[in-house]
Formats: C-alpha cells, sequence, structure tokens
C-alpha cells in the first residue's frame, strides 16, 4: 500500500474510561474477533454514527458491548492515533456512574485494573490515558508502561 491520501477522514470514536468509585479500577476489554487488532486490550467504545453526539455514541456503544447505561459523559481528551486500517479521533470521557450488570454482549473478556497494568498486549491508541492517569494519581511514570505489541 502506497501513502494516506491528503485529506484522509477521520474516524470519530468516542471512548469510555471507566473508573470504578470504590477504588479507581479501569476497566479494560479485549477487541472482538473479526476487528482490527482483535485481542488487544483497549477501553470500551465504539465509532459515533452519524447526528449522534459523542456521549450519545458511548451510551450506546457501551449499552450494546457490555450491557450497561451510563448516567453522563463529558469529553475529557481529544486524541488522534494514524493506523493502516484507520485515522481515527479518539473522544475520552471518563464515566465514574452507570447501572445495570456487565454483560459481555461481543464475546469480549473484560478486567477491572489498577495501574500498571497487568494485561497486555494494549491497542496503541490507547497508551496515552495510562500516562494522563499516572500523572493525575501521581504514581511512578513506570506505571504508565503497557506493552502494546504482540511479541
Ligand atoms: N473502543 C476503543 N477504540 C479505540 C481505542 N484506542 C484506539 O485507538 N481505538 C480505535 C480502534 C478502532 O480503529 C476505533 C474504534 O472502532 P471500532 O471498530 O472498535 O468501533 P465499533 O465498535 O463502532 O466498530 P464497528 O463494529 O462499527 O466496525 O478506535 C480504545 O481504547 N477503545
Amino acid at each position: 500500500m502506497s501513502g494516506q491520501p491528503q485529506g484522509r477522514k477521520h474516524t470519530e470514536v468516542a471512548v469510555g474510561v471507566l473508573i470504578r468509585p470504590a477504588d479507581d479500577a479501569l476497566l479494560l476489554s479485549t477487541r472482538p474477533e473479526g476487528k482490527a487488532y482483535a485481542g488487544f486490550w483497549e477501553f470500551p467504545g465504539g465509532k459515533i454514527e452519524a447526528g449522534e453526539t459523542v456521549e450519545q455514541a458511548l451510551r450506546r456503544e457501551l449499552h450494546e458491548e457490555l450491557g450497561i447505561t451510563i448516567a453522563g459523559a463529558e469529553v475529557w481528551k481529544i486524541t488522534e492515533h494514524d493506523y493502516p486500517h484507520a485515522l481515527v479521533r479518539l473522544h475520552w470521557c471518563k464515566v465514574t456512574a452507570w447501572s445495570g450488570e456487565f454483560e459481555m454482549r461481543e464475546g469480549q473478556a473484560m478486567r477491572w485494573q489498577q495501574l500498571p497494568l497487568d494485561v497486555a498486549p494494549v491497542l496503541p491508541g490507547a497508551l496515552p490515558v495510562l500516562e494522563w492517569l499516572t500523572q493525575e494519581r501521581g504514581l511512578p511514570a513506570s506505571a504508565a508502561l503497557a506493552v502494546s505489541t504482540l511479541a
């Protein structure tokens, strides 16, 4: 494949950083079979559909994927990542309140995690989040390290 044409269109993605109030653990899940980077750990979320706000897209995705209903979501940070399969713009939202029971509706695995993570590999586009949270929590920089590629 040659280089990407100029003006390659962004795929807009809403992503939820679910933080469990009891212990500040983070929810990571695996990408389902059949998707790019299947098996990689990521924060739950998905593509924003036409006419949706970030919050609406995130509420829909988390309900579809995890069976939960989030109370609300505000955009925390925005990043971009250039993958071979897509140029994505990630709208990161912290989520601390939801209702319903977790149910892996797409056959994914999920794990509540503290920093440093003990799951791998992590989707490359998710790595900045680990750095922000590490800084925010006053943890040593090494807590943000994660394996992002398959050995
Ligand atoms: N959910 C999620 N996506 C991420 C993260 N980091 C990251 O680079 N991405 C990228 C990977 C994908 O290219 C894109 C999300 O698209 P997706 O294919 O998972 O979304 P979707 O569930 O709407 O997929 P689809 O079935 O409609 O194709 O964002 C992350 O932490 N979580």
